[in-house]
């Protein structure tokens, strides 16, 4: 296990904004300096595992060796019990190479269809690769139930059609800082924080 100094840069290989933007307040109190593979210039690597873990290990070590920092990636989804877990890894891709979310949302409400059991969680995998190829990862969950039609203009992806469990706004309904205290990427960097930071 290695740890990160408080004061170290770190790079955020992801290129979602709504994930950045929550990184980002996530992590504006830990001292640490965050670049995003966006400004660096980073390719988006192909996601060619079948686990949240293992495409979060793809981007963070692309993204730390190909700029000689330690890297954090995101890997989540959206797994809907009615679906037998799907979109899951395939989120990103459930509406098609374009990522439209008003497509994927319809899709997962379409295959739905009348099944009665609305269950669903959302999961983030949190990879830390450094340079040399070692990684070490965390993950967070969160779960609730779908609702349809959707509802909210905040948060990303898959937000308004999902409400947490003991809530009755849905993700997208809710501020940000409502959001963050809760979900399931929150909850893999509450984990990041307290058990790869050098105290
Ligand atoms: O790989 P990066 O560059 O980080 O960006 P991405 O959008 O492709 O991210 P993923 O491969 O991890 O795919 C996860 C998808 O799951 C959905 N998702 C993840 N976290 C979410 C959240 O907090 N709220 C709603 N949807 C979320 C969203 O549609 C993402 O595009
Ligand atoms: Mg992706």
């Amino acid at each position: 296990m290695r740890y990160l100094s408080p004061n170290s840069k770190l790079v955020l290989a992801s290129h979602n904004a709504g994930k950045l933007r929550e990184f980002s307040t996530l992590l504006a109190e830990s001292g640490i300096t965050v670049l995003s593979a966006g400004e660096l210039d980073l390719p988006e690597p192909e996601e060619t595992e079948d686990s949240f873990a293992g495409n979060a290990a793809i981007k963070a070590l692309a993204a730390a060796k190909a700029s000689g920092l330690p890297a954090l990636a995101d890997d989540s989804g959206f797994c809907v019990s009615a679906l037998d877990g799907k979109p899951g890894v395939y989120s990103a891709r459930w509406g098609g190479p374009s990522k439209d979310m008003t497509l994927a949302m319809e899709r997962v409400h379409r295959e739905m269809g009348d099944n009665p059991d609305h269950r669903a969680f959302f999961v983030a995998a949190l990879c830390l690769a450094w340079p040399d190829g070692e990684t070490q990862t965390v993950q967070g969950e969160c779960h609730g139930t779908v609702v349809w039609p959707p509802r909210g203009t905040q948060g990303h992806g898959y937000d308004p059609m999902f409400v947490p469990e003991g809530e009755t706004r849905t993700f997208a309904e809710m501020p940000e800082s409502d959001k963050n205290a809760i979900s399931h990427r929150g909850r893999a960097l509450e984990l990041f924080l307290k058990r790869f930071i050098e105290k």
